[in-house]
């Protein structure tokens, strides 16, 4: 069992009556332009048919500031813009490393560099996911890249123009009549098993 697990028993000890089975996933996610709350919500459901209690979270939103650290793991989804990730969930993740540290922790970082079909570009793409851990102070048991979208139907002109042009840059679709989704389903869901598997989390039906 992982050791976070074990301390978020000993800290219910006592207190509560209510086993830890029965604690929530908090899937915390900061999103732009809704790609990532796409990956929240799929992560969510995922784990709901593996029987687990899920809190989904919008670090921009209001409830951000509500939230109690009484989780059976958490789960952080964020994009890059510019390099860098959301700062509401970059705010969120510090503000409550204290007890997130303790818990079992994943963190999904989507992108367009984690599409490329270049190695260079998906490294670079895994050192932002990194980086942003390392400045949170945070060390999750995984660290995923997930291929994102480009969504040109909602962007506004000048987005849409700056985006058609590093996406032809980099080979992607530069077709702005439709929005190009490049996320891996079955690869986020493999990887969510990982993340499950390695904090003991995964029901017996799933357990590798
Ligand atoms: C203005 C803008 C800037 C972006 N900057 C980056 C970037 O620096 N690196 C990258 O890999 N992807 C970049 N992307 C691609 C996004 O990460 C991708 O579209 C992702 O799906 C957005 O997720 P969201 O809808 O949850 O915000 C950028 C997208 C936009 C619209």
């Amino acid at each position: 069992m992982y050791r976070g697990k074990q301390k978020v028993e000993s800290l219910y000890h006592g207190l509560t009556e209510r086993k830890t089975d029965m604690l929530p996933v908090l899937i915390a996610y900061g999103t732009t332009e809704g790609q990532t709350r796409k990956v929240a919500e799929f992560i969510a459901e995922r784990l709901r048919i593996r029987g687990h209690q899920v809190d989904l979270l919008d670090t921009a939103s209001a409830a951000a500031d509500q939230v109690q650290p009484f989780q059976l793991a958490v789960i952080a989804c964020g994009s890059l813009h510019l390099d860098r990730h959301q700062s509401s969930l970059a705010h969120f993740l510090k503000s409550n490393q204290a007890w997130l540290q303790t818990l079992p922790l994943a963190f999904f970082s989507v992108s367009l560099s984690a599409a490329m079909s270049d190695a260079d570009s998906r490294k670079e793409a895994q050192q932002a996911a990194d980086h942003f851990m390392l400045q949170c102070d945070l060390q999750p048991l995984l660290t995923r890249c997930v291929a994102g979208a480009l969504k040109y139907t909602q962007y506004d002109y000048f987005k849409r123009m700056m985006m058609r042009l590093i996406a032809s840059h980099q080979g992607q679709s530069s077709d702005i009549g439709h929005d190009h989704e490049y996320t891996d389903w079955p690869q986020l869901e493999a990887d969510l098993d990982q993340f499950l598997n390695t904090a003991g989390l995964a029901p017996k039906a799933h357990a590798a």
